[in-house]
């Protein structure tokens, strides 16, 4: 059985009634959180963020988070002279099962950056001389606005000497534009107010309701706001991230009502699947099949036709069989599957008969590979010679030797008249 310690309501300065998450020092181990322990004496409340020690001003509990409005207690705000000691933001955390929880963070995303360079920076607007802290050789400057503190605006001369949030007066403040390109003065004014910290202990489970959790997480999210396109599509990747783990975190209670989040992220993701994955790859597969089917036909023709070549009848281009018939000038007749030309192979001067096929283009070429493989193979004395072919897309030519007596049939015709 775990003993719950005691932990009691106690007052800090000048604050009164103040419990959990808070604690102090002499609180027992288990009593509010160790980076919310509070300092306290009779005037003051003071609290260690990330080892520096500032004073609390004011505690404002919104019921899901909490926001302390600090200043720097070792800084002495009231020299003529003052600067921050710290060269990055103020906020604790710790590891919780491996994830690192933000336990203290400062409310405003803005923050006041000083600058110290080794040669006078003349050119540049954002840069804000202060004078009292420069010397001969050393130029010191504070720059103000947003993204201040960003790699983009520094110097190649200049160095990070110190930073400090700019003030922000409650939590709608993360749209408080503070003043651009402020002057030293202004800034040492803003150091002496101070600047809020808020403690987002466990955004998510601190979160009651799906209104509360989104409000929590895109403001967690304007913190990293950029324009570049990359980010901005990665914005879009966690906003949308976000919205689901909100609509996932805050399933309460009724357990067939929790599953109505997990149906619908699961058809959510299973369309972002079908769209960008399986459609694409389903029209890839069938155009590869289409262009497959096609690719068989031409090449068994074109296979054949190779091994057609070392055998047999030579192969002509069509501009070959267009040069040898002279561009179609002499026909010699007309059969069943096109004209044949009359026509001259050079050298050698060799008369030939060109047939031009006028197939069917639908057809797979079955009657072309037929001829060509049995005419092509037959050398005798009473069948014409298929000396060559050609082949060219849809465009077939047959190359005989050249009778010049004409057809055969025209004297069997011309013989049974005589005889009859
Ligand atoms: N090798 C050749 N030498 C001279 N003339 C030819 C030759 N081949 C064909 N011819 C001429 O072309 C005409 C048409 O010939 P083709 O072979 O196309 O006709 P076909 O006998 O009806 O055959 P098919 O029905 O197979 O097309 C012939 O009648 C002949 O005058």
């Amino acid at each position: 059985q775990h003993h719950q310690p005691y932990c009691p309501s106690f007052s800090c300065g000048p604050f009164r009634n103040i419990s959990s998450p808070f604690r102090q020092a002499s609180d027992p181990p288990g009593c509010g959180y160790p980076s919310y322990e509070l300092v306290c004496s009779d005037t003051k409340a003071t609290i260690h963020i990330d080892n520096v020690t500032y004073h609390v001003s004011a505690i404002n509990d919104s019921g899901s988070y909490f926001w302390l409005w600090v200043v720097d207690a070792d800084m002495d705000l009231y020299s003529s002279c003052p600067l921050p000691r710290w060269n990055r933001p103020p906020y604790s955390f710790r590891v919780v099962n491996d994830e690192m929880e933000v336990e203290l963070d400062p409310l405003s995303r803005r923050q006041t950056c000083f600058l110290k360079c080794s040669r006078e920076v003349k050119d540049n607007g954002m840069y804000m001389p202060v004078a009292c802290l420069s010397s001969n050789d050393t130029y010191v400057y504070v720059l103000t606005g947003y993204g201040s503190c960003s790699m983009e605006y520094l110097e190649p001369s200049c160095g990070y000497l110190a930073m400090t949030p700019w003030p922000c007066h409650s939590p709608s403040c993360w749209d408080y534009e503070p003043l651009e390109n402020a002057s030293y003065v202004d800034v040492v004014k803003s150091m002496r107010i101070g600047f809020a910290v808020q403690f987002p202990f466990r955004y998510d489970r601190m979160s009651r309701s799906i209104k509360e959790c989104l409000i929590l997480q895109f403001r967690f999210l304007s913190r990293f706001y950029s324009e570049d396109a990359i980010s901005c599509v990665l914005q879009i990747i966690v906003v949308d991230g976000n919205f689901w783990r909100c609509l996932l975190d805050s399933r309460v209670g009724d357990d067939a009502l929790s599953v109505v989040p997990f149906v619908f992220l699961s058809v959510k993701w299973l369309a972002v699947l079908c769209r960008f994955v399986l459609a694409p790859l389903a029209v890839l597969i069938l155009l590869a099949h289409k262009y497959w089917k096609t690719r068989i036909t031409i090449d068994a023709v074109e296979k054949f036709l190779r091994m057609q070549q070392m055998l047999g009848p030579m192969r002509y281009a069509y501009t070959d069989i267009t040069t040898i018939t002279s561009h179609f000038r002499d026909k010699l007749g007309q059969g069943g599957y096109g004209s044949v030309f009359k026509g001259v192979i050079l050298p050698g001067k060799v008369h030939v008969a060109v047939k031009m096929l006028e197939g069917n283009p639908n057809c797979n070429g079955e009657d072309f590979i037929n001829e060509v493989s049995t005419i092509g193979r037959i050398h005798h004395v009473n069948v014409v010679r298929l000396m060559g072919f050609c082949s060219e897309e849809m465009r077939r030519a047959l190359v005989y030797e050249y009778m010049p007596q004409g057809s055969l049939d025209k004297y069997i015709f011309l013989a049974k008249k005589s005889f009859s």
